[in-house]
């Protein structure tokens, strides 16, 4: 799979939060996207995840060589956000009921597997609204890595988590990003410094 931008650019209203970006991100490799608060990481990746177009230029979907539709795009990536939601009136089990009617676990996992990752076997009952700010991030993350999709998009990916948590994140990317595109979005060095490649928005501007 790849995703290319070509001279893209987006603004809201008047304001221009980023302009003329050509650049191709190519499954088998990671990719950070840096920037400072407000700079527009979360911005440029609605782009590629195709849920906003650009004000300017192209950008394009390849899987196996054919273009996919941006409205499409979806169904090839998992994301884990901030401004994602989950359920709060699901119970964990739940949750991973739901989200994995729409996508497919990736080989050898499933939910017994997933749920000891997450090592909350004794919350598989408990609703989500009483999980803590660190526990909804580690499922946010295990739910995406878990998705066999081949483009794996992260915001912000260790918001609310420990020190534990920030090794167990690593621990993921090591596990489950093989032969995927990988995409970071972040200003915190731990959570990208494994990327191969990196993106400034700030060379954007
Ligand atoms: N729908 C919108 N309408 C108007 N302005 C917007 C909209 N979405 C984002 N912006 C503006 O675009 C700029 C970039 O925002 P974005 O969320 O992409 O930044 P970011 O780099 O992800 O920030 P952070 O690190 O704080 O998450 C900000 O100035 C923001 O206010």
């Amino acid at each position: 799979m790849s995703i290319t931008l070509e001279n893209a650019g987006r603004r809201f209203n008047r304001d221009w939060i980023f302009r003329k970006i050509s650049y191709t991100f190519q499954t088998g490799d990671s990719y950070a996207i840096l920037g400072p608060n407000g700079s527009g990481k979360s911005t440029i990746l609605q782009l590629l995840n195709g849920s906003l177009s650009p004000s300017e230029g192209k950008v394009s979907f390849l899987s196996a060589a054919k273009p996919i539709e941006a409205e499409h795009i979806f169904r090839y990536l998992s994301l884990a956000a901030p401004y994602l939601e989950l359920i709060e009136d699901f119970t964990l089990n739940e949750v991973i009921d739901f989200h994995f009617k729409f996508k497919n676990w990736l080989p050898d996992l499933d939910k017994g597997k997933l749920i000891d990752l997450l090592g909350m076997q004794p919350h598989r009952n408990k609703l989500v609204r009483y999980f803590s700010s660190g526990m909804k991030q580690r499922l946010k993350l295990a739910l995406a890595f878990g998705s066999a999709t081949p483009i794996l998009m992260l915001d912000e990916p260790t918001s609310n988590l420990d020190t534990q948590g920030v090794a167990w994140y690593l621990n993921l990317i090591e596990q489950f990003t093989a032969n995927r595109l990988l995409i970071v979005c972040s200003n915190q060095e731990q959570e990208y410094s494994f990327c191969h490649h990196r993106l400034h928005i700030t060379d954007y501007k």
